[in-house]
């Protein structure tokens, strides 16, 4: 998917909402367990319930790699069951020398190979320029890169001064030179929206995923007053607050009210910071 194409989506849906598919086997309600592949079955359910509201998808890998081969199945049906109009992000935080790098790459670019095909992947920064280009290799795929994340430890590396810059403001800068706002994106969590204004002043343009509203009790309004841009920029992801608003029969219907929620208050926030 293009920028263009996902501002447009934005535009037509009023809603930057992601939706989390962090699908935990333990946690699903206790009558999807008959089914065949309860976790593609839970996700499904979800997915019908939740499309209208959201623009975008970010299955965490780890839920489905825990599982082993029948976690792996589900994810690919799940990715493969997500409409072409929402663009799909596989949260796997790779990066590797660069020979790895691209096997990475093929496992979410490349259905021919894995039968994935992925919009972006989320990358860590920190093996530098040859670890990410090989995730660029693949033709308008993205690389999302991690840059300030929501964690508490985010304190211990990417707060790091070096050259009178923090760590993760060098990996703001630097990988700028790597790709433009129209393939890169950059992890910033929803707990570090006091630092988006300063944020913004180093990437105007780019689109921001910004995890930890919800459960990690970051504020949507403070996260679109400070880090939206004039096409929007913003990919907000929501996973439990949405996918465990409800752990009965009922549990799809308590994701589209909650997933329902989020987009009428991000028609508000766009209407007033999309600018
Ligand atoms: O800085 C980061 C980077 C990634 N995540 C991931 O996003 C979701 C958040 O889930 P919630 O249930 O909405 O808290 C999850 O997959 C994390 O691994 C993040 O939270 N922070």
């Amino acid at each position: 998917m293009t920028y263009e194409a996902l501002f447009e989506s934005i535009c037509r849906k009023k809603s930057y909402l992601c939706v989390g598919l962090d699908t935990d086997i333990r946690k699903i309600p206790a009558h999807l367990l008959k089914e065949k592949d309860p976790v593609f079955e839970f996700n499904r359910q979800i997915i019908d319930a939740t499309a209208d509201f959201c623009v975008s998808y970010k299955p965490n890998t780890a839920f489905y790699e825990a599982l082993g081969p029948k976690g792996w199945e589900s994810l690919q049906k799940t990715v493969e069951y997500i409409p072409k109009t929402h663009f799909t992000i596989a949260d796997a935080k790779r990066g590797d020398i660069g020979n790895t790098s691209g096997l990475y790459a093929r496992t979410f670019f490349d259905p021919a190979s894995s039968g994935m095909d992925f919009d972006a992947v989320t990358v860590a920064p920190y093996m530098g320029s040859d670890s990410v280009k090989p995730f660029l290799e693949f033709e308008n795929k993205w690389v999302i890169l991690l840059a300030l994340t929501s964690n508490s430890g985010s304190n211990d590396f990417q707060r790091l001064d070096s050259e009178g810059a923090s760590l993760y403001e060098h990996v703001l800068r630097t990988s700028q030179t790597w790709a433009g706002p129209d393939r890169m994106m950059y992890v910033l969590g929803a707990t570090q929206a006091s630092e988006f204004q300063k944020i913004r002043t180093v990437i105007p343009e780019h689109f921001m995923l910004v995890p930890g509203v919800g459960a990690q009790g970051g504020s949507l309004e403070e996260v679109s007053k400070y880090g939206m841009n004039a096409h929007c920029g913003l990919l907000v992801n929501a996973s439990r607050s949405i996918i465990y608003a409800g752990n009965d029969k009922d549990f799809a219907l308590k994701a589209k009210e909650e997933a329902s929620g989020m987009q009428q208050e991000m028609e508000i926030y766009l209407d007033r910071y999309c600018k």
